[in-house]
């Protein structure tokens, strides 16, 4: 079974957020399940391009509308990953030190007209192709509308909506940059007078999956503008719940740690790391540490967090760190914070993946106060970490997080508001005092399975189900 993802995202090439995790991972367990699962990304200009030799597979031009561009496939020239990825190397539109701004809609039109103008020319075609959010939103419409990939409209598409807040509009001066079809379909393009990508996948996609089974129950309530068509195409959709690579995410390998450990020694292993954010951050180790890592927009709820951190540090003996950018009111917000509250609450405003994996093993507890959340793997990654989550019951958390006075095992409040986390908080800090009870859990909750195993089965099955419709 061939199986090419297509996405703008994979871990460790190039991340900006979930996406890159889970297309950096369910290729590998795909292969581990006896599939030939790819990736075709865009080549960036960042630190694993850089750093990597490549070669040119296979080289053309695109024209995306009346402008022409030259193309290579390129390919890493020795196998450090377990899976193959091809990237696709525009220099003027895709070359560049960023993943996502505002020149989004010629640079992705490029890269999913030249993914498809390549797919063309392989002897063996993918049997499926699996796209991943809006950025290859038109992959499902221009494999099935545009005459010239008429070769391939019998390969089943299928869309994944990591978020679906994110749509990737446009407006109609750029449709004659969609290679040609007949214009009576323009309408699989459009929603509400604009061009939509995403909602042009949910249109043609064979398959739809989301990463969670409750958020695809909330999509059709609420998708930004989609719950209607989502409704409409319900029979196509699935939700899936993500997993973890957990040979990237494990304290007992973990390269970035200050010190690994397992779950026997995770006393002793969480507390070196805990140590070492303390000292760097400014912190008292002695006192429940309590951590956000994310981006800092709406759907995380970080904009309770000064509110939220001002009443929790006044009412509470604890410290809290954040590690995160995003909104910049936000990050002003923080900042002010970080003065007012010299030793108890500290952050660093950016993004980095070592302070990340440090973080989830130092912490005592891990905030995630999402207002909406398709799947969130950093709950599960401080999980496997023996960090207690606190989360609020929405999408892929209210599937992953059991309260503890459920039998479970974090803290789920109901409300993304200021008194909710703060009764969490509370509700936590009464709980880090239970010393025996604390330590049984930490323990429970390392040793909880969510690797992807189970979660690349599905999908697999899930395409077997399209060949025998
Ligand atoms: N400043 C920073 N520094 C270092 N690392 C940082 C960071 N900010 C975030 N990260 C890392 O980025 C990843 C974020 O994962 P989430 O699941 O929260 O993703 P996101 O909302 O981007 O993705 C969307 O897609 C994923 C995948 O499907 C869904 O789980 C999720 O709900 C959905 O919103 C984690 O690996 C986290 O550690």
């Amino acid at each position: 079974m061939k199986i090419v993802h297509i996405s703008a995202e994979c871990y460790p090439v190039a991340k900006v957020g979930g996406l890159a995790d889970v297309v950096g991972a369910l290729p590998k367990y795909q292969n581990q399940l006896g599939a030939d699962s790819s990736v075709i990304m865009p080549f960036y200009n960042n630190t694993f391009t850089r750093k990597h030799n490549f070669e040119s597979v296979y080289n053309s031009k695109i024209h995306l509308g009346y402008i022409e561009y030259d193309f290579d496939i390129l390919k890493l020239s020795t196998q450090i990953l377990e899976f193959d990825v091809f990237f696709i190397d525009i220099p003027t539109l895709l070359y560049k030190d960023y993943v996502y701004s505002n020149d989004d809609t010629d640079r992705f039109l490029a890269f999913q007209i030249a993914a498809l103008d390549w797919i063309l020319t392989l002897n063996k075609k993918p049997d499926y192709i699996h796209c991943h959010d809006h950025h290859t939103g038109l992959i499902p419409f221009m494999a099935q509308e545009s005459y010239k990939y008429s070769a391939l409209n019998k390969i089943p598409v299928i869309t994944t909506i990591h978020n679906a807040q994110y749509q990737g509009w446009f407006k109609y001066h750029h449709l004659y940059k969609i290679p040609d079809f007949d214009n009576n379909n323009v309408g699989l393009l459009d929603w509400n007078g604009i061009i939509n990508p995403l909602a042009a996948a949910i249109k043609c996609a064979w398959r739809i999956t989301t990463v969670s089974p409750s958020y695809m129950e909330e999509l059709m309530i609420n998708a930004n503008g989609l719950e209607g068509l989502l409704r409409a195409e319900n029979a196509k959709a699935v939700g899936i719940l993500n997993g973890i690579d957990t040979e990237v995410w494990n304290p007992e390998t973990d390269k970035y740690l200050i010190k690994n450990y397992k779950v026997s020694s995770n006393q002793s292993g969480k507390l070196a790391n805990k140590k070492w954010l303390c000292t760097e951050f400014n912190l008292n180790p002695e006192k429940p540490l309590f951590a956000f890592i994310g981006r800092l927009v709406g759907e995380k709820g970080s904009d309770l967090f000064p509110d939220a951190f001002n009443v929790a540090l006044r009412n509470n003996d604890i410290s809290i760190l954040l590690l995160g950018s995003g909104d910049p009111n936000t990050e002003e917000r923080l900042n002010a914070l970080k003065n007012e509250n010299e030793g108890r609450y500290n952050n660093f405003i950016g993004y980095d993946e070592r302070l990340s994996h440090i973080i989830y093993a130092g912490a005592d507890f891990l905030l995630m106060p999402s207002r909406v959340e398709p799947c969130g793997l950093n709950q599960m990654y401080a999980l496997r970490y023996g960090t207690i989550p606190i989360v609020r019951s929405i999408g892929g958390l209210k599937d992953t997080i059991i309260d503890i006075e459920n039998d479970g095992f974090g803290f789920v409040h109901k409300e993304a508001s200021v008194n909710d986390i703060c009764y969490s908080i509370e509700r936590a800090v009464n709980f880090y005092k239970a010393k025996t009870e604390l330590k049984k859990i930490k323990k429970y909750i390392m040793q909880i399975d969510h690797s992807w195993g189970n979660s690349a089965k599905q999908y697999i099955k899930l395409y077997k189900s399209i060949t025998t419709n």
